[in-house]
């Protein structure tokens, strides 16, 4: 955004490709900058190429083409100092079940050629509360800590740049809403922080700014709450007790269309922050307000993948 003056770049990605041994292209020139200190969310569904686009500044897959510059260097031609000030937290746990959480943190460290520092992996854990159970062994943990664990080895080497592979996916809410609180924490510690979510909820909560990247393709960067209000997602079908031949204009202020030969009232409109489901609650009150009597309602979500088709319909009409 031109406004807002220069920011400083922690990562620029340029024409990033990735065509996988079977010949599918993952990613289609991709190009993405990451600003110092911010929490970016990549939101996306299945399959669009999140993880594919993390793995390549993880230097877990390789680029088919394309630039990628962390900390102002190549990634290609400084490859081993720059990858030791990045850190993942990968969406599954690969690490000994039977170490402790001590042993895995303090080899985490320690595989990326730093001095072991007790003080350092001390607060680590205890900014993760797995400080009690530092002497557990990893399969003796809850499904939550476990989690904890990816974040505590991620951040054993002190990175200035952090990816969460779906931090959150299959969690529950509550430990959502902590995990939410944790990242935040490292943000304010001064790590830069890069998420990937297919929760539109998680980016809202979480990110200072939100990529969508569908099909391999990056197709929106904005600030959360700017997108956030383009991803109108409540669709309502109201049914009427008696069909109307037009809308009343009391309606005019609400997103509604009349359907099924005017017996249905059709509601398609939202935020994206919970604002759709309100205006339907004041759009229902208005009709029995207005005497209009409905008989059932059905109202629901649209998934990310249908969001993204208005979205992007929407765009190049
Ligand atoms: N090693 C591989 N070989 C071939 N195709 C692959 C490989 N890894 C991923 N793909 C394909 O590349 C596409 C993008 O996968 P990727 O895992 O990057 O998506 P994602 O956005 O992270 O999805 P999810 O939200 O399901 O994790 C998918 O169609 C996937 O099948």
């Amino acid at each position: 955004m031109p406004h807002q003056g220069k920011m400083e770049s922690i990562l620029e990605i340029r024409g990033l490709t990735k065509t996988y041994a079977g010949g599918f292209t993952a990613l289609h020139g991709v190009d993405l900058d990451i600003r110092k200190g911010e929490i970016f969310a990549l939101l996306g569904p299945n399959g669009a190429g999140k993880t594919t686009l993390i793995g390549a500044v993880c230097g877990l897959v390789r680029p088919s083409s394309g630039t990628i510059r962390v900390f102002g260097e190549d990634l290609g031609s400084h490859w081993r100092s720059l990858r030791a000030r990045i850190g993942l937290v990968p969406q599954e746990l690969a690490t000994d079940m039977f170490e402790t959480v001590m042993h895995t943190v303090n080899y985490s460290r320690g595989l990326f050629g730093l001095a072991p520092d007790a003080g350092k992996i001390e607060e680590i854990l205890k900014a993760l509360s797995l400080w009690d159970k530092r002497n557990e062994q990893i399969r003796a943990l809850s499904g939550g800590m476990k989690r904890r664990v990816l974040i505590a080895k991620a951040l054993a080497h002190e990175p200035q740049l952090l990816f969460l592979d779906e931090p959150t996916a299959g969690v529950d809410v509550e430990l959502r809403r902590d995990m939410w609180q944790q990242i935040a924490k490292l943000r304010d510690l001064g790590t830069t922080v890069i998420l990937t979510t297919h929760y539109i909820e998680e980016a809202e909560e979480m990110a200072d700014r939100v990529g969508i990247i569908q099909a391999g393709r990056i197709r929106m960067v904005e600030q959360t709450s700017v997108m956030m209000k383009q991803l109108g997602r409540t669709e309502a079908h109201i049914r009427l007790a008696q069909p109307l031949a037009d809308i009343p204009t009391m309606l005019d202020r609400f997103a509604v269309t009349l359907g099924d030969g005017g017996a249905e009232l059709c509601y398609r409109g939202g935020d994206g922050a919970g604002g759709g489901k309100a205006e339907v609650a004041e759009l229902t009150k208005t009709l029995v307000a207005a005497g209009i009597d409905y008989t059932s309602i059905d109202i629901r979500e649209s998934s990310l993948e249908e969001i993204f088709v208005n979205l992007l319909e929407g765009e190049a009409q």
